[in-house]
């Protein structure tokens, strides 16, 4: 470990224990060599006790920077796993992290456009709109149209202290492999790579630009969701100019009941939408934290969603989407031995895995889940809960399938807190039978066929040609089969001839041989052996040769 990365790892240790965190630690986790080591730094006292656990949390990730941020933000969402007090506490970390100075924020802008900021923009705001983990909003409006927009830029600095602490991370993650061996579930290393992939991705804010117009585009005519307009000649991997929106943050629930929001309708969309960018689409906005959704202001009895940030896209292989849909179907229809062949047809699992025992598994999984009333049922779990049965059966990591997990399990949350009773299942469930049938149905064939239509447009012209030469070279192989045909046949008909010499030769030669014994007249064994020597030299000559 180099001496920056071991200040650093100081540096964190620091401001963990500082804050108190090893303290919100359950005791099951800290086994005694944890608590020794926590002995011997006796001089890195928690210095907030007055403050609660999950703003303890919260102000170390801040201090912490960039990637703890972030975590934080992941963590907030699954309300499943922290208590309310803690769940706000970390949603804070979507929009409210502090500023930095608006001085280092026009010059990080004028230094991407190449130009004053005064020469393309009016009314720039040097109070920034919002903050967050990776970049700051500032609001302006765009001189050459007049249309309010946003720039959002890059914190200082942030690529060099992000690549620092996911160096410190997989270091970490690389030791604790070694120590726990193969043999063991967890596999930090690979959790960290796939945090990596996520975190890298946000930092080229020229892809999040080309990222949004794709999604955009996507849903150009949807009633669902709306994307802001990007301005690509103004984005820069530093920097990104878009259409300035007017909604509501789809965490803040009094004022969306205050404008009389239609929650059912909304939730439903929220599903609809998650399952039309994986299924129809296959590009799915991979970070639904609530600091990135909000919700139309203008008529709220029929409200869209408005998405933002998208650093992190999600795709699926074709493959990987059809063994998925088909996955869902079958654990709702309780075919669990369905789910265990799905797990090997697809290559998820390897074809070599006992399909009765993995099958015994998936369903001691599955039953107590169906105990729950189905609108209690949550499918991101169900589906984690599925992916950690398969690595008991050596499950090889799906990155983009772990990413298509969490997102469920956001857009599940979401829902659930907007409309509790949301049933996911009965909104989800007609939309994936109707893209499984649209997949294997006749439409299928047809659909399928309309797009090999350029192929067979080109080809064309030269079927009467190539069925010419097929015919002509079909015609020839038939008169060479016939040949062959026939010579096997007179090959085997000389066999049976030459045989048949062969043993009536032999037959006189035996016979001939018992009549000199018996020595009645030499002439009888005389003519057997003549005759029967000239039968084996005429049988012997018959025989068909090898080739
Ligand atoms: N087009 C926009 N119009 C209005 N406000 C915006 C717009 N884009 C971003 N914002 C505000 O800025 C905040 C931060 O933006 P964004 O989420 O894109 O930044 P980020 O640093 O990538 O955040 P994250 O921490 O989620 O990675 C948003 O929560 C929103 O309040």
């Amino acid at each position: 470990m180099s001496i920056s990365g071991f200040k650093r790892g100081y540096h964190t240790i620091k401001v963990m224990l500082q804050y108190g965190l090893d303290k919100s630690l359950p005791s099951k986790l800290k086994p005694w060599y944890f608590r020794a080591l926590r002995s011997c730094l006796f001089w890195l006292r928690n210095k907030h006790p007055q403050r609660s656990g999950g703003e303890r949390f919260r102000l170390a990730m801040l201090e912490l920077g960039p990637v703890y941020i972030k975590l934080g933000q992941m963590l907030s969402t699954r309300r499943d796993l922290l208590n309310d007090e803690w769940a706000e506490e970390l949603a804070e970390l979507q929009d409210r992290v502090p500023p930095f100075d608006s001085a280092l924020a026009r010059a990080a802008i004028e230094a991407e456009l190449g130009v004053p900021i005064d020469s393309l923009f009016d009314d720039f705001e040097d109070t920034p709109l919002a903050s967050a983990s990776i970049a700051q909003v500032h609001c302006a409006v765009l001189k050459s149209t007049g249309q309010p927009v946003v720039l959002k830029v890059l914190r200082p600095n942030v690529e060099q202290k992000i690549n620092q602490d996911l160096q410190l991370m997989e270091q970490v993650a690389s030791r604790l492999e070694k120590i726990m061996g193969n043999s063991h579930r967890f596999r930090p290393a690979e959790i960290i790579a796939d945090y990596k992939s996520t975190i890298l991705g946000e930092l080229d804010l020229k892809l999040e630009a080309i990222n949004a117009t794709k999604l955009r585009n996507n849903f150009t005519d949807s009633d669902a969701l709306y994307v802001p307009y990007v301005h690509m000649e103004h984005c820069y991997k530093r920097l990104m100019v878009m259409e300035r929106i007017n909604g509501i943050p789809v965490s803040n629930i009094e004022q969306l009941q205050a404008q009389g929001t239609n929650f059912k309708l909304l939730a439903e969309r929220g599903v609809e939408l998650f399952f039309t960018q994986v299924f129809r689409d296959n590009f799915f906005h991979a970070d639904m934290h609530p600091g990135n959704i909000f919700i139309s202001k203008e008529h709220p009895d029929n409200p869209f969603y408005i998405g933002l940030d998208c650093g992190i896209m999600g795709t699926l292989s074709e493959t990987d989407k059809r063994y998925l849909a088909e996955n869902f179907l079958a654990f709702f229809n309780r075919d669990y031995q369905r789910i265990a062949q799905l797990y090997i047809e697809s290559g998820w699992v390897s074809e070599n895995t006992d399909v009765v025992a993995f099958e015994q598994a998936v369903k001691a999984m599955c039953d107590p889940i169906f105990q729950k009333p189905l609108d209690e049922i949550s499918f991101g779990h169900v589906l984690l809960e599925l992916f950690r049965t398969a690595r008991k059966f050596e499950m090889v990591v799906q990155p983009q399938l772990i990413l298509l997990q969490k997102t469920l399990l956001y857009i599940e949350g979401l829902g659930r807190q907007l409309y509790p009773q949301l049933d996911l299942w009965q909104t989800a469930k007609p939309f994936l039978e109707q893209w499984m049938s649209e997949q294997i149905g006749p439409k299928a064939f047809f659909d399928k066929a309309k797009a090999n239509m350029p192929f067979w447009s080109e080809k064309l012209p030269e079927l009467p040609e190539l069925v010419y030469d097929n015919l002509k070279l079909g015609r020839k192989l038939l008169g060479s089969q016939q040949q062959l045909l026939q010579k096997y046949v007179r090959h085997q008909q000389q066999l049976h001839k030459s045989n048949y010499l062969l043993i009536t030769s032999a037959v006189l030669l035996i016979c001939g041989t018992l009549f000199y014994n018996q020595s009645v007249t030499p002439l009888l064994p005389h003519s057997f052996y003549g005759l029967g020597v000239i039968l084996w030299i005429v049988g012997w000559r018959q025989r068909p040769k090898k080739h």
